[in-house]
């Protein structure tokens, strides 16, 4: 055998220091790294939830809302998980059978139960807040309204959630709420931008809030709300208009051309062809017209359309007092109102109302919006009928009205021209939440909203990460040209073993 002699290129760093300053060096850059993703990580999603049930005049609704558990102070985060409709009218319709308004809201309670997870349950605030149906009940007969209450509470404590209480909230709140709604969900409150004012058009009721350079809550201060929000402040105009809810503005103008009781009544607002036999004492039966019940009248009378969109108009107009201000300006029935400022959204039967007559969108010109409202109230009502078999008769039948309504409200009682009429959005939600003042309710009631804006971490998380890997890297670099005297020589020639 031949002895071989063998070769090999011995590699200058292949020695054991720089082996181990190597591998040393590589594993404390990924130590770091890992510590900075671990520990900076965002904490696995654990969601809270609120429950809030508005008790209207017409219906009661539940929404259930839902926030990342360690994201309480952060806006925008809060959104409508659920929302469920109570089967019946609203409670104040059972002043004379109140069990029967707890036991309405079993089954939209008994959804609740399945949406939020059981775990969940007995931290899940639930509140019940009511609007100008009980506004009214509360005026009519205060120990009916109490006992209404007695029964919902009842029913709504053998719920697992945490219940808060069912009360009554004020015309004030219900703008005002509304209003922190539609800016919160818009991410304009947090962010400091200009707000959007809310138009709120319930069935007994009716609230206009927003914020104007003209309004500092000097000149009627009843109108008056402050809000310190993200460390901004907000001087708020807002006013609700009890009675001016669509239902009860319905029976005013009834109730105006029925003053000689007479047995039959040709109404404008109601289509050629529409008749119904209406009572006079179910008509009369409401604080917002009782004081006006002709004496004598007669049990009932035959209310006839005859679809005339101005003639309504005209009607319309007679339950506005455009006359009485005792301040610079006013909206009517003598109410302070500054002028109008910024975009609006307007909700809840604005809404239902101008989506069905296909008027939500406020580019069109405003005498193209009274055009098509002239020419839907001109429509006979076989033809309505007709043409929409899937609409409840009840509300085919009032839509002249409330269009007529609407458009008299906005324009003639609130003043918009048709220069700010496109500032107008007819909305029913902001990204899948309602708009109304349930939400701004319990972000209120829960502090959800601090006053000041919150802390931010200095870098977002993959900023961090990025920053620390950075770091470590050029640590590393430096480390080893600090380590320049050990460095083994490089020689050209390989080394024979
Ligand atoms: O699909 C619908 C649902 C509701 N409404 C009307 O919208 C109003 C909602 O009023 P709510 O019960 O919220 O009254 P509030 O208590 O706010 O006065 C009532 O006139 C309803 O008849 C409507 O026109 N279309």
């Amino acid at each position: 055998m031949s002895a071989q002699r063998e070769m090999k290129e011995k590699n200058p760093w292949h020695t054991p220091a720089t082996i181990i300053i190597t591998v040393i060096g590589v594993i404390a850059i990924v130590a770091l790294v890992t510590v900075a993703v671990l520990q900076n990580k965002p904490l696995p999603k654990k969601y809270k939830y609120g429950i809030v049930l508005d008790a209207g005049s017409s219906h009661t609704a539940l929404y259930i809302y839902g926030w990342p558990a360690e994201k309480v102070n952060d806006t925008g985060r809060v959104v409508q998980v659920h929302s469920c409709k109570v089967k019946g009218p609203g409670i104040s319709s059972y002043a004379s059978a109140p069990l029967n308004a707890g036991e309405s809201l079993k089954v939209c309670m008994l959804e609740a139960k399945d949406q939020v997870p059981s775990k969940r349950h007995q931290e899940t605030p639930l509140y019940l807040g009511a609007t100008a149906g009980m506004r009214l009940l509360n005026i009519e007969n205060s120990t009916a309204s109490d006992g209404v209450f007695q029964a919902v509470s009842q029913a709504l404590q053998t719920s697992p959630f945490s219940f808060q209480g069912a009360r009554i909230i004020s015309g004030q709140e219900e703008g005002a709420f509304g209003w922190v709604t539609v800016n919160y969900l818009d991410d304009r409150l947090k962010q400091g931008l200009e707000t959007t004012g809310a138009l709120d058009l319930g069935g007994a009721s009716t609230q206009i809030s927003f914020v104007s350079d003209n309004y500092d809550g000097s000149e009627s201060p009843k109108n008056s709300v402050t809000f310190r929000l993200y460390g901004n402040d907000y001087n708020l105009y807002t006013h609700s208009f009890l009675c001016y809810g669509k239902d009860q503005v319905l029976r005013m103008t009834l109730a105006h051309q029925t003053q000689s009781g007479p047995a039959t009544v040709l109404d404008p607002c109601f289509h050629r062809g529409y008749t119904a036999i209406k009572n006079y004492t179910v008509l009369y039966d409401t604080p917002c017209v009782s004081d006006r019940k002709p004496q004598p009248a007669p049990a009932s009378f035959n209310h006839t359309g005859t679809g005339d969109f101005q003639e309504c108009q005209r009607v319309v107009r007679n339950v506005f007092n455009f006359t009485d201000c005792k301040y610079s300006r006013c909206s009517f029935n003598g109410v302070f109102q500054p002028s109008l400022q910024g975009p609006f959204g307007a909700f809840s039967a604005y809404y239902f109302v101008m989506n069905f007559l296909n008027l939500t969108d406020t580019s069109t010109p405003l005498e193209d919006v009274k055009k098509k409202i002239t020419n839907y109230c001109a429509t006979p009502w076989e033809q309505i009928k007709e043409q929409y078999p899937h609409i409840k008769q009840k509300y085919l039948a009032e839509y002249c009205f409330s269009g007529t309504y609407i458009i008299t409200l906005l324009t003639e009682g609130y003043n918009f021209t048709s220069e700010n009429y496109p500032n107008i959005k007819f909305i029913k939600k902001i990204k899948d939440s309602d708009a109304g003042w349930t939400l701004g309710y319990m972000l209120n009631l829960t502090n959800m909203i601090p006053a000041e804006a919150p802390d931010k971490p200095p870098l977002p998380h993959g900023g961090y990460v990025s920053i620390v890997t950075i770091i470590a890297i050029l640590l590393f670099v430096l480390i080893i040209f600090s380590l320049r005297p050990i460095w083994p020589r490089c020689s050209k020639r390989p080394q024979i073993i």
